[in-house]
């Protein structure tokens, strides 16, 4: 897999991904207002906020899904207008809330079918797949299973296993726990913490489920209501006491 690229000794990485000002909304409602946040290469970043503070919306635009009214939105220092088929040339790999597997499709038909939009070749196919499947080795056990028959965690570890499959050196991860037990939840993400450490990866995931997002993230981001009210490492909040109190 591709590791981030590193700068050069002295200059300070430009962040995998930041926004300026960024204020968006829907149908006139704005949702965000003047956001800026960064998230540092090679870094997990834990984006949480109440219900509706925003956190999604800030995915969508960032991979295009959903376009800005202002503000600015910068890849790995140069500013951008992002667009999902360019985005996930440049490295970036988004997992959208709610899994999205295709459910009438085998386990191994859902890896094909990502294998064959990234335009990859069969051997390198294959590669890819046994470099996901070392990294989330119970996806072999439903492998021959129609996705829309898994379990929510199983689903949830198929569509973050397919993100892989493009090599990103960005990974957007939005709620991957929503509807897994905390244990379900750490056999997913302690193996992405492993490689992302290896790699380098950038990872900004957005959880409500803090006590397990929080132990594989390098810094903590709140939002509410469309803006950043904290920003910190995790260790800043681990009673979690003062997280209660910004809500
Ligand atoms: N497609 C849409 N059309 C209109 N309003 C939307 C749309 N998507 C989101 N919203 C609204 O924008 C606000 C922010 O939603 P968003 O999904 O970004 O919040 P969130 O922080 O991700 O919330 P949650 O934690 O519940 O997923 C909410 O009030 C929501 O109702």
């Amino acid at each position: 897999m591709t590791a981030a690229s590193k700068a050069a000794p002295g200059t300070a990485a430009p962040p995998a991904l930041e926004v300026r000002g960024l204020t968006a909304g829907y149908g006139g409602r704005e949702v965000l207002s003047g956001l800026d946040l960064a998230l540092p290469q090679g870094e997990v970043l834990c984006l949480v906020g109440h219900n509706g503070a925003g956190k999604s919306t800030l995915m969508k635009l960032l991979f295009g899904l959903h376009q800005p009214e202002a503000g600015s939105i910068h890849l790995r220092g140069r500013a951008i207008q992002p667009r999902p088929d360019a985005m996930a040339r440049e490295g970036v790999a988004y997992v959208p809330e709610g899994r999205g597997v295709f459910p009438g499709l085998s386990v191994r038909e859902n890896f094909a079918l990502a294998l064959w939009s990234a335009g990859l070749e069969k051997v390198e196919g294959e590669a890819r797949t046994e470099e996901v499947l070392k990294v989330l080795p119970r996806i072999r056990e439903f492998w021959t299973r129609r996705a829309g028959q898994l379990s929510g965690g199983q689903q949830q570890m198929v569509s973050v296993g397919r993100a892989l499959l493009s090599r990103p050196s960005i990974l957007l991860l939005d709620e991957p726990s929503i509807g897994l037990a905390p244990k379900t939840f750490q056999d997913l993400m302690t193996p992405i913490r492993e490689l992302q450490q290896r790699l380098g990866m950038s990872i900004l995931l957005v959880e409500q489920n803090v006590g397990e997002a929080f132990a594989v993230s390098d810094r903590v981001v709140v939002m509410k209501s469309g803006q950043v009210i904290f920003r910190g490492v995790p260790a800043d909040l681990a009673d979690h006491a003062r997280l209660m109190e910004m809500f």
